[in-house]
């Protein structure tokens, strides 16, 4: 969480101001962050300056995972996060890919999880990590990646938080993420519990102790309307401790993921915030 404030508090203070033309807003922007979520020692990174609507970052990974492309099944497992994007960009709604309401096309899970082969055909990148790391198998390129730029005219929007790459050193986990572009106000406080969340279940489905994940921010930035309340309420904010993710002990296999798991199946102790604050979202 300090982590988080302080990147906040540097884009406040350092940030330079960039004209967004897709949204038509302007952005304060710094370039590169590191953040690292130490998920063996349980230090769940969940923003506490407000409250965090947890849940529904962790539906939305749950949908990654799974291979989604429409909003509705996002809305079904917990999140209306795609709606707008899905159904509210002129430029997608006008794009003749575009299969009708909630769809989102080709982005996230639907590349990762059927990643479009040159030769024709696709490979399922997850269940291929699944598979090697439960095997003690780390082939140094264990690459969950949504990024394909041939692609990107096929969706409704380019993967931000992108890339997962997985790392197996004497017996425990690691993750390295990477995020192309962050929202820190309201994509990024969700991002976060993704990164975390997402190395907590592979190593419980892949039978590893949890080390590290570690979160690479290339853009980070807050839009011009979410700056007042980011500086003026949220940064005058003490953190509360670190809360706790339990996760359902019963979740063994990425079939289990793929099926049975709903939101009833994490749960968050000990969480302390401080009053929501809503932040203007840019679609
Ligand atoms: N501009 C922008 N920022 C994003 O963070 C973002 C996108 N676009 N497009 C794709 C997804 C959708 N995401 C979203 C969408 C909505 C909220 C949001 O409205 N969050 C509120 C309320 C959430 C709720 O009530 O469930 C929040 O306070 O966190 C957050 C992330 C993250 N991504
Ligand atoms: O998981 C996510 C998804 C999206 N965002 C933010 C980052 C940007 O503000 C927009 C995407 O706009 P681009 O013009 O494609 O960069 O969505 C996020 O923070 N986290």
């Amino acid at each position: 969480m300090k982590q988080y404030l302080a990147l906040c508090q540097r884009i406040v203070e350092q940030g330079k101001w960039v004209e967004n033309k897709r949204t038509g807003k302007r952005c304060l922007t710094v370039i590169n962050a590191d953040l690292a979520y130490n998920v063996e020692q349980g230090e769940f990174p969940l923003v506490t300056t407000r409250k965090s609507f947890w849940k529904a970052a962790i539906a939305e990974l749950l949908g990654y995972i799974r291979g989604y492309d429409n909003a509705a099944d996002f809305r079904q497992l917990g999140t209306k996060s795609w709606d707008a994007n899905a159904n509210e960009n002129e430029i997608w709604l006008k794009n003749p890919y575009r299969k009708g309401k909630d769809d989102m096309g080709l982005v996230y899970g639907a590349i990762g999880r059927r990643f479009p082969k040159p030769n024709g055909g696709s490979i399922d990148l997850l269940h291929q990590i699944v598979e090697d790391l439960t095997q003690g198998i780390d082939n140094r390129g264990e690459i969950y990646t949504f990024y394909h730029p041939g692609a990107f005219d096929m969706g409704c929007l380019r993967p931000c938080l992108h890339s997962h790459h997985f790392s197996l050193l004497d017996g425990v986990l690691y993750l390295n993420s990477t995020q192309r572009s962050a929202d820190v106000p309201l994509g990024l406080n969700w991002n976060m519990v993704q990164c975390y969340t997402f190395l907590a279940l592979m190593a419980q489905i892949t039978g590893h102790q949890a080390g590290i994940a570690f979160h690479k921010i290339v853009n980070a930035h807050i839009y011009e309307d979410q700056l007042e309340p980011m500086r003026d309420i949220q940064l005058t904010r003490e953190p509360f401790p670190a809360p706790t993710l339990k996760i359902n002990p019963d979740i063994k296999t990425l079939n289990d993921l793929e099926t049975w798991v709903t939101l009833a199946d994490f749960e968050v102790e000990n969480y302390q915030y401080h009053p929501s604050i809503q932040y203007p979202f840019s679609v």
